[in-house]
């Protein structure tokens, strides 16, 4: 007869020897070829906490830096339990930046920008202070809102940019959802937001009036297309469009006036560039043109160089449905594929990379977002679709910071 004990010690050998090979699994994830280098850390956890630690925002981490010195431009490693390859090889970028197909869009808007930049700065110049990074989500979210839903009850409008308050500028944060919290109260927030776009949307196909152009594209494709798409899956949609669009400009723009702010010379040419602007308006209080906005050069040089060299994010992410070869390599379908722009630092493709020179970008293509040696916004059919959007806000809201003396 089998005693107590040496049955618990064959349940627990079991569970030891289960433990061991799903470490060893976890370990050695199965590939159909070689994968390339690399360690997936601890199981679940992988090395995320590595990549979490605090790093200046103008270098690749100590995690990136350490990684490429030991396995090269390709490795694998395991990122909120996910399986990840991180690649700095920018010809590879450029090869999976082409895969995966979603429908490009386009959004131009320049009247609504020069209002509400206007309204911000002057209540800013009049309270002696801006909070650059809330000003900038403030009037991204009203613009978008515009052109993604048409007009919206004012009412809706004001509590959807509100809503955006709670979300946080950086999205490590414990994962308790409990009354009082960052999380809990950023939870509430996406509730009611999802309720306003809802109850907006549905009161508009109820009475046929018109949506921006944004969510007529949408509807116009799911329902032109072999599947449509749901309600609550186009607000889903709009939702993460919102967010996208919250996360990337204002904290960019942030940079850009912190970057001025320590570099005189570029402060200096971006006045003048402005007061030029502004002298040349015959009317006082003039809205800003097309071509107001074509001629900041010095400001369209400025924004390219701080994307340049701020970009210390991976820009082209995919997950591949198919294995890809690379050389040697295989980047296994399923996993998460993340490009860095390394590019951007690159000496032989940018003369000091470091150094923070607007000038670099004189006589360069200043309209286009994406070439072989600058992918800010990705590249490829899946490049940002906010992009020209994002450079008209930013430009537009240094010229009417410009209109203004400012320090940090
Ligand atoms: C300076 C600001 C911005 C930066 C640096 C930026 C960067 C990016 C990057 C790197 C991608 C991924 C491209 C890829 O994987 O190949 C992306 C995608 C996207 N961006 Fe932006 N973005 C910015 C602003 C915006 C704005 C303002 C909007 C909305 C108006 C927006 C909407 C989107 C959307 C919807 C996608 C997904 C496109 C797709 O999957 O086809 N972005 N962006």
């Amino acid at each position: 007869m089998v005693e107590v004990h040496e049955l618990w010690t064959l349940i627990v050998s079991l569970i030891v020897l289960k433990l061991c090979h799903w470490i060893y699994q976890w370990n050695n994830p199965k590939c159909n070829g070689k994968l390339p280098p690399g360690s997936m850390g601890f199981p679940i956890i992988g090395e995320t906490f590595e990549l979490m630690k605090p790093h200046d925002a103008l270098q690749f981490s100590t995690f990136l830096k350490k990684r490429i010195l030991r396995h090269g431009q390709l490795f694998r490693t395991s990122l909120f339990g996910g399986k990840v390859i991180i690649s700095m090889d920018n010809e590879l970028n450029m090869e999976m930046a082409k895969k995966n197909y979603v429908p490009g869009l386009k959004l131009r808007i320049i009247e609504d920008i020069d209002l509400l930049a206007r309204k911000y700065m002057e209540e800013g110049a009049t309270n002696g202070y801006l909070d650059v990074k809330e000003t900038a989500s403030m009037i991204l979210i009203e613009c978008l809102a515009k052109k993604v839903m048409g007009e919206m009850e004012p009412e809706a409008a004001k509590e959807l940019a509100l809503c955006w308050r709670f979300f946080p500028s950086g999205w490590f944060r414990f994962p308790f959802n409990i009354p009082g919290t960052g999380l809990y109260k950023m939870i509430k927030a996406r509730k009611k937001m999802m309720k306003l776009l809802k109850e907006t949307v549905m009161k508009k196909k109820a009475s046929g009036e018109e949506f921006g152009e944004f969510f007529n594209i949408i509807f116009k494709e799911m329902e032109g297309g072999k599947e449509r798409m749901s309600v609550e899956n186009a607000i889903e949609y709009i939702y993460t469009f919102f967010l996208i669009a919250n996360e990337t400009t204002p904290r960019i723009l942030a940079t850009i006036v912190k970057l001025v702010s320590e570099n005189p010379k570029v402060m200096h040419e971006l006045h003048k560039e402005h007061a030029g602007i502004l002298g040349f308006k015959t009317e006082k209080g003039a809205g800003l043109t097309w071509e107001d906005y074509k001629s900041m050069t010095f400001t369209q040089m400025v924004i390219n160089e701080s994307l340049r060299i701020t970009t210390t994010v991976p820009t082209v992410h995919r997950i591949p449905e198919h294995d890809i070869k690379v050389g040697d390599y295989t980047i296994p379908a399923g996993w998460t594929f993340m490009g860095y722009p390394s590019v951007h630092y690159n000496p032989e493709k940018y003369d000091d990379p470091f150094v923070f020179s607007p000038w670099r970008w004189k006589g360069k293509d200043l309209g286009a977002i994406v070439s072989k040696n600058y992918i800010p916004f990705g590249a490829g059919p899946r490049l940002c679709v906010g992009a020209d959007f994002a450079k008209l806000l930013m430009t537009i809201f240094l010229h009417h910071l410009c209109r203004y003396r400012f320090i940090l």
